[in-house]
């Protein structure tokens, strides 16, 4: 291999390429080797680099920040200037570790220039960008791999490295994984539209799509489109969602006429699967703390065509509210807040955000808002608990101490509750994970995700009701709603607008 071949250290997303189009002021400015990266993108890529790698903020915000600024950037380049970034942070033990005694964060210039050496090759870059920085650039690029310590090569910081380590006898795989990007996928919203005539319509339209291996209403794309734009995303057939998002939803497992909660519903991901699954019928209640969250469900709501979701804010998951709903719900699913670890492919700047005492506090959230919420299922109901981290002790440690202290409650299979639903849950999940219900990037090609369906023992004998009025919310949970919808004003107004 030639040596600027071996100098390429980071697969180079199929998107890009090195070879930018100059725009016309660019071109007056100086005259530029039109093989070589224009030099407003690597000075474009050396700020925006500034600007993230203070880790401040989520890197996709910070940098929609950037481009807002910097307006005059188009959208070819803008993905270029975007993936370089992302690339930056996947490998960002790396660099940091060739750079130094230098630092990223302080050096951004030389930070874009690896990036850009080690996803383009040195011939990529002009040499008067590279100036001075030559020699150092070529020490940099020279550094073997293998002399870097374990969770540098892994790309993860000590605490989280030993974690996934002890944890995985296949880590090597996540930490391969999680140097890569995630695919984009989609749910077909079963109110709207059939997953396999959605699937079909699409390839007739020339998209490079599959069918996801796993959920039943998930389409993957090959490739990253932007579809917020397409009559099918505007007129909610389609949403994005992780394939291993859907099959959370599914592991509620809701009927149609059933009492539901959301209790962690955010911009309701998971709410608007689990409606679709209701067919629009019962009630979904959608409660969060973010109220910002939670509006960001309205215009989701309203594409999706649902109308049997009430997003509801609370205070905490103490809200005195929430007594007036104890055991009336038939389905409670906690989509737990977490570290987030399992979404490390499309989050990449998030294991350098995160610490341990961060998981810390997460971890007592956690096991607050299950004590919390597990009071609101009814006899015979179902608890469901969920997460996108990958670690146990966010995930099985927190259920297995929940289920010690309440008796009352016992484990599902998981992989059973969603057989019963024709999903085909692959052999290695069933085998490695029991009851459990864990994806990871390395078994499942999904986010990491973990999901626990517990039942509340029928102890008390349901009432005999009359179908289907006696399944409607009783007079106390309507009370409620209109109590706890004033509060959430801004979300409910538009609700009730519906
Ligand atoms: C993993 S996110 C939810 C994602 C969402 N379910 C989806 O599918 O898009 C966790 C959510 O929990 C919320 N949260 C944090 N603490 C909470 C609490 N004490 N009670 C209820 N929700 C809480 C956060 O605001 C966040 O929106």
């Amino acid at each position: 291999m030639p040596k600027k071949e071996q100098r390429k250290r980071f697969s180079r997303p199929a998107s890009s390429s090195p070879r930018r189009p100059q725009r016309q002021s660019e071109r007056r400015v100086r005259e530029q080797d039109p093989n070589t990266i224009p030099s407003y993108l690597v000075n474009h890529l050396a700020q925006a680099l500034r600007m993230v790698l203070k880790l401040d903020g989520p890197a996709d915000v910070l940098l929609s920040v950037y481009f807002k600024r910097n307006h005059e950037l188009g959208s070819r380049d803008r993905g270029f200037v975007a993936e370089a970034v992302y690339a930056a942070l996947r490998h960002l033990a790396g660099i940091r570790w060739r750079m130094a005694p230098a630092v990223p964060e302080r050096s951004p210039r030389l930070a874009a220039l690896v990036t850009l050496a080690s996803l383009y090759g040195m011939e990529a870059l002009d040499s008067r960008d590279v100036g001075n920085d030559r020699k150092a650039l070529e020490a940099i690029l020279d550094k073997k791999d293998s002399d870097a310590d374990p969770a540098t090569r892994a790309e993860l910081p000590g605490w989280l490295y030993e974690r996934v380590r002890s944890q995985y006898p296949d880590h090597d795989l996540f930490f391969k994984e999680i140097a890569t990007g995630a695919p984009l996928d989609i749910r077909v919203n079963l109110l709207k539209g059939k997953r396999d005539e959605v699937l079909e319509q699409l390839k007739d339209e020339g998209k490079k799509v599959v069918a996801t291996p796993i959920s039943p209403d998930g389409i993957r794309f090959l490739d990253k489109p932007g579809i917020t734009h397409w009559p099918l995303y505007q007129d909610g057939v389609i949403d994005v969602q992780d394939e291993g998002s859907q099959l959370i939803a599914r592991l509620v497992a809701p009927k149609r006429r059933e009492m539901v909660c959301d209790f962690c519903a955010g911009a309701g991901g998971k709410t608007l699967a689990i409606g679709a699954l209701m067919r629009s019928g019962g009630s979904l209640y959608a409660f969060d703390v973010n109220e910002k969250r939670l509006q960001g469900m309205v215009p989701r709501l309203r594409r999706s065509g649902l109308t049997n979701v009430h997003p509801i804010a609370i205070r905490d998951e103490h809200d005195k509210r929430l007594g007036r709903l104890l055991r009336k719900f038939d389905r409670v699913l906690i989509d737990a807040p977490c570290t987030g670890t399992g979404t490390l492919r499309r989050n990449p700047d998030l294991r350098w955000r995160l610490s341990e005492d961060e998981l810390h506090r997460i971890n007592e959230i956690q096991k607050s808002v299950l004590e919390s919420a597990s009071r609101l299922v009814k006899a015979g109901g179902r608890l469901v608990y969920a997460t996108c981290s990958v670690l146990k002790e966010e995930n099985q440690a927190v259920v297995e101490a929940f289920l010690a202290a309440h008796p009352e409650f016992h484990l599902l299979n998981a992989s059973e509750v969603l057989e019963g639903q024709g999903v085909k849950v692959p052999a290695e999940v069933k085998d490695r994970f029991g009851p459990w219900f864990v994806m990871l990037p390395q078994v499942t090609g999904t986010d990491g995700f973990f999901g626990a369906v517990l039942e509340r023992d029928p102890d008390a004998p349901r009432r005999r009701k009359p179908a289907p009025e006696a399944e409607a919310p009783s007079e106390e949970t309507e009370s409620v709603k209109a109590e706890v919808t004033e509060t959430a004003a801004p979300v409910s107004e538009e609700q009730k607008a519906e």
